[in-house]
């Protein structure tokens, strides 16, 4: 059957994404945004031209290799004191861009899709990706919620590490590709990952670069 006639006969398309478990609490779904994309990562660009992509400061000195913004009510930063979540951009001192509706309602319906009703995402961190950049292995712990994390994927693949809870728990090797989408809560929230240095390349969509959305409640 072809993927038009699939969608045809399917009441609910977006609902006919492949969805793989990776742990319990934790769905992949396969292409989810791929429709939305286009549109997506025009208003990345557009909230960039707001509050520009920066590398931040690590509290340990060093310089993160991801290009970071935010949108929502508060966005993530990090600098020489730690991390944390505010309700202005420390570069602009404005507030952070809003949310797109139409971005919380994809949170909101894979957070649904993947068993956590209810998920009402008040930040949602922007990562850009250039070809060597990478996030080292680390747990989501500085928000004051435990509601899932819902992560949207565009542009070049990634290789998303997922381990367990302990840092020395053994990684999988998850590729992660224009439009996928993963939620995890529940008893996998704080589980470990990260993701692998990006490979060169470019994308039709993205060009040189990897765009990786995480939708999350802060408060
Ligand atoms: O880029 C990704 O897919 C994951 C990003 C991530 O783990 C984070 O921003 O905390
Ligand atoms: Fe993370």
């Amino acid at each position: 059957m072809t993927r038009q006639r699939e969608l045809a006969l399917d009441p609910q398309p977006s609902m006919a994404t492949r969805r793989e478990w990776l742990d319990d609490g934790a769905l992949l779904l396969r292409g989810h945004a791929g429709a939305v994309a286009v549109d997506m990562v025009t208003e990345i660009k557009r909230i960039a031209r707001l509050s520009p992509f920066r590398r931040m400061a690590t509290p340990g000195g060093g310089m993160m290799s991801v290009a970071m913004t935010c949108c929502g009510a508060r966005g993530w930063c990090s600098d020489g004191q730690g991390y944390r979540y505010v309700a202005a951009d420390p570069q602009t001192g404005q507030p952070w861009p809003p949310m797109p509706a139409t971005w919380r309602q994809l949170a909101i319906h894979a957070a649904r899709a993947a068993g956590y009703d209810g998920f009402e995402p008040d930040s949602c961190l922007i990562n850009g990706y250039r070809p060597g950049a990478r996030m080292g292995l680390h747990q989501d712990r500085d928000e004051r919620s435990d509601a899932p994390v819902v992560s949207v994927s565009f542009g070049l693949p990634a290789i998303f590490q997922w381990g367990g809870l302990r840092r020395t728990d053994p990684l999988r090797r998850i590729p992660l590709l224009h439009g996928d989408v993963v939620v995890w809560g529940g008893v996998s929230r704080y589980v470990f990952h990260g993701i692998a240095p990006i490979r060169a390349g470019t994308h039709a969509v993205t060009g040189p670069c990897r765009y990786n959305l995480t939708f999350r409640r802060t408060l």
